[in-house]
């Protein structure tokens, strides 16, 4: 069964948690760098030239740091900002080794840190271009110390550092990519029921509390559906298990046929779906439904359904479902197949 488009995303995206998480230790890379930069002004002493730039463009940078690590963006806009993050170590390494006649010393391999982050937070190909343009500085760092790159000591030099950050960068990137996916697949695990592959209560619990928020604050109605199977246990009990998973997953298949892609579907539990429709009244959701139960179903069993709407029913979430399920147990307690809306004593079969 092909997975459904939620609308808005998941609040417990892994992306989005994973890019959180990554900007919460971005900061902390950039206030390694600062360190180590401080401790080399400290310990070797500031250059004799450009001394002072160096101390104010490291100030500088660190407030930038510090400034960057108040904005919060997510999303595509949020890899963006990271990728400024890594241009902007790239240009202060790249002065501080320029101010320090460093580029053929140890502190070339500052230039890890932004490998790492890049590789971290930004995938092979942008991690790639990272190293490229490392090396572009530092060809540039050679050039401008009056050096040649082309002398075997300097191109020993040089083809170690950039091998060594390609390598660096290709399997942080790679680890990353792994976690990433079985984070994925975790999620998945944790979000989906595995017989129907719709969502799972949790996975809807936490869908609805945004749509649930952007209904408040547009005053959009929406409306909560519950969907019960009738008499599944006589199902199990006379043709097996195997028969009583059939009809659970024909009845997901047939409620994912009907639904816009904004809506959100779900397996609440054992023969009990529930349905949250954006932007649809009582009417429009019992007219909904009807459609549903008029499709001659054959063999397959009915099912009784109950509707409660925001705001006509109530403005908590927890109480439509209460109400949406209460008039589910009224559908079913007056002959099953049929839809009842909340406070509407008469069923519609
Ligand atoms: N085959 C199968 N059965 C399940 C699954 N989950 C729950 N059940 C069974 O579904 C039955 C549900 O029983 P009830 O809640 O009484 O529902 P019902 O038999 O449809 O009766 P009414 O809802 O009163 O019409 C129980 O026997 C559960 O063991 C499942 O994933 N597969």
């Amino acid at each position: 069964m092909s997975h459904q488009d939620p609308l808005p995303p998941l609040v417990w995206d892994s992306r989005r948690v994973q890019i959180q998480g990554f900007t919460t230790g971005l900061h902390q890379v950039e206030w390694l760098l600062v360190s180590l930069v401080a401790l080399y002004l400290v310990i070797i002493g500031t250059p004799d030239e450009g001394g002072w730039g160096l101390v104010v463009a490291t100030s500088a940078y660190f407030g930038f740091s510090l400034m960057a690590s108040r904005l919060s963006f997510f999303g595509e806009r949020q890899r963006w900002l990271l990728a400024i993050h890594t241009w902007v170590m790239i240009g202060f390494i790249t002065w501080f080794l320029y101010r320090t006649n460093g580029v053929t010393g140890p502190m070339m391999s500052l230039y890890l840190l932004a490998v790492v982050t890049s590789a971290l937070t930004l995938g092979v190909l942008a991690t790639l271009l990272e190293v490229a343009a490392i090396a572009a500085c530092t060809l540039l760092l050679f050039h401008l110390a009056g050096g040649s790159v082309m002398t075997p000591d300097n191109l020993t030099l040089f083809g170690t550092n950039i091998i060594a950050f390609l390598i660096v960068g290709y399997l942080t990137s790679a680890l990353v990519n792994a976690i990433h996916v079985s984070n994925r697949m975790l999620l998945d695990m944790a979000s989906l029921d595995s017989l129907t592959g719709l969502f799972n209560r949790r996975a809807f619990d936490d869908l609805v509390k945004p749509i649930h928020a952007m209904a408040q604050r547009s005053r959009r109605p929406y409306s909560v559906i519950v969907i019960d199977m009738d008499e599944l246990k006589v199902i199990n009990d006379s043709l097996g298990h195997g028969a009583g998973d059939q009809a659970i997953l024909s009845l997901a298949r047939q409620l994912q046929d009907c639904k816009r892609s904004s809506d959100l579907l779900a397996r609440y539990g054992g023969d009990e779906f529930v349905m949250l429709l954006p932007d649809t009244d009582a009417d429009g959701a019992r007219t909904m439904m009807q459609r549903l139960i008029a499709v001659e179903k054959g063999d397959e069993p009915r099912i009784s359904i109950g509707v409660a709407s925001y705001p006509e029913h109530g403005d908590q979430f927890e109480h439509l479902l209460e109400y949406a399920d209460s008039a589910m147990y009224h559908s079913k307690s007056s002959g099953g197949n049929r839809v009842s809306i909340r406070g509407h004593a008469k069923a519609d079969g």
